[in-house]
């Protein structure tokens, strides 16, 4: 216990918790009980870490003695500081994808397999909205080049989703083109109703209330912002609607801070490496990523010289994963 001036602050409680898939995708969540901490709302499985215990040991105890799995392989997901009224917690959140074992409530607590796009139906604690975040999102972001004609650009995000893409952010066209055009072309193809779709804001002329409703028109739709609205956004926070991805570019940690403290689902935090736009000593490279990143508090990809193939070094340096436009997109 900690004491300053007339505060009293309980030392942080160091949890780790899994996002545990099975494979259909589904994702395990338990209730937990009535009368504890946060009770009667839905958690990832997990607990405290023990005294000397690291989080991984910790996560693989907890998951055998509340599920009865045993976890083969777990990969860091992301981290959450939260301060609750009563105290604060650090969830070290892992996915876990191989497991052997069925997953039953041992402990007496309601378990339940939900899809990943079902997981906001249900009440978290507060210091969750971002791991719901994580969970649901990819590890790939794919962002469009211009585009000179209505017809490669669709081709293009078709050919994409046919090889397994999952998230898109749209960029405008070259040419002059209504955001309503590639809307009604893109929503008369069935393939893209598994994908989500982040309009970037330069659609609506940086209206900020038009491309809130635009996102709001289907559950799959978000929409993408550069930096310079996240002032805007933090003040349009109560805004957002239930369900909407909202999205910010980012180029350093004020702007990934303010992005979290926003409410944003995600942020691609940029440039990693080099690019033709940015000068050698403006690049993060992976350790100025990772130090931003990982204490973030929100998903975070990463861009700037990137290609698929990054993916696993992106998520070993605190990513959510990456995001890409030229080696797709050319
Ligand atoms: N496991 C888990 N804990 C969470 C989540 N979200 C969240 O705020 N918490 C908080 C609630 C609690 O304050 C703390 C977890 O403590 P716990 O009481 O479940 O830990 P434990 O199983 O080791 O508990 P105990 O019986 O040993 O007291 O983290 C979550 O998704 N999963």
């Amino acid at each position: 216990m900690q004491i300053t001036g007339a505060k009293v602050l309980a030392s942080v409680i160091h949890v780790a918790a899994a996002v545990i898939r099975d494979s259909h995708g589904r994702i395990l969540i338990a209730k937990r009980p009535a009368h504890v901490h946060m009770g009667n709302l839905w958690e990832f499985p997990g607990g405290k870490l023990e005294a000397g215990e690291s989080a991984r040991d910790a996560l693989v105890r907890e998951l055998r003695e509340e599920l009865d799995i045993e976890v083969t392989d777990a990969e860091p997901l992301i981290q959450i500081h939260h301060d609750y009224t009563d105290k604060s917690v650090r969830l070290d959140v892992w996915t876990v994808s191989e497991f052997t074992g069925n997953a039953s409530g041992r402990e007496g607590q309601e378990v339940r397999w939900v899809a990943a796009a079902e997981l906001i139906n249900y009440s978290f604690p507060a210091a969750n909205y971002p791991i719901v975040n994580a969970a649901m999102l990819p590890d790939q972001c794919f962002i469009t080049g211009g585009g000179n004609s209505v017809d490669e650009y669709i081709a293009r995000i078709v050919r994409a989703s046919e090889l397994g893409a999952k998230l898109f952010i749209l960029r405008p066209l070259a040419v002059s083109c209504r955001v309503e055009l590639i809307q009604q072309r893109l929503d008369e193809l069935e393939i893209l109703d598994s994908v989500h779709l982040q309009w970037h804001s330069d659609w609506f002329e940086g209206d900020l209330e038009s491309a809130l409703a635009f996102a709001g028109r289907k559950p799959h739709y978000g929409v993408h912002f550069q930096a310079a609205f996240l002032s805007s956004l933090l003040n349009a926070k109560a805004e957002f609607q239930k369900g909407s991805w909202i999205s910010a570019s980012c180029h350093g940690s004020d702007e990934v801070q303010m992005a979290a403290r926003s409410g944003l689902t995600f942020a691609l935090l940029s440039p990693v490496k080099a690019t033709k736009e940015y000068l050698p000593e403006q690049l993060l490279g992976w350790s100025g990523f990772t130090q931003i990143a990982e204490p973030a508090g929100l998903p975070v990809y990463a861009l700037g010289g990137l290609t698929a193939s990054d993916t696993a070094r992106a998520k070993r340096g605190g990513a959510q994963g990456v995001a890409f436009v030229k080696h797709w997109w050319a």
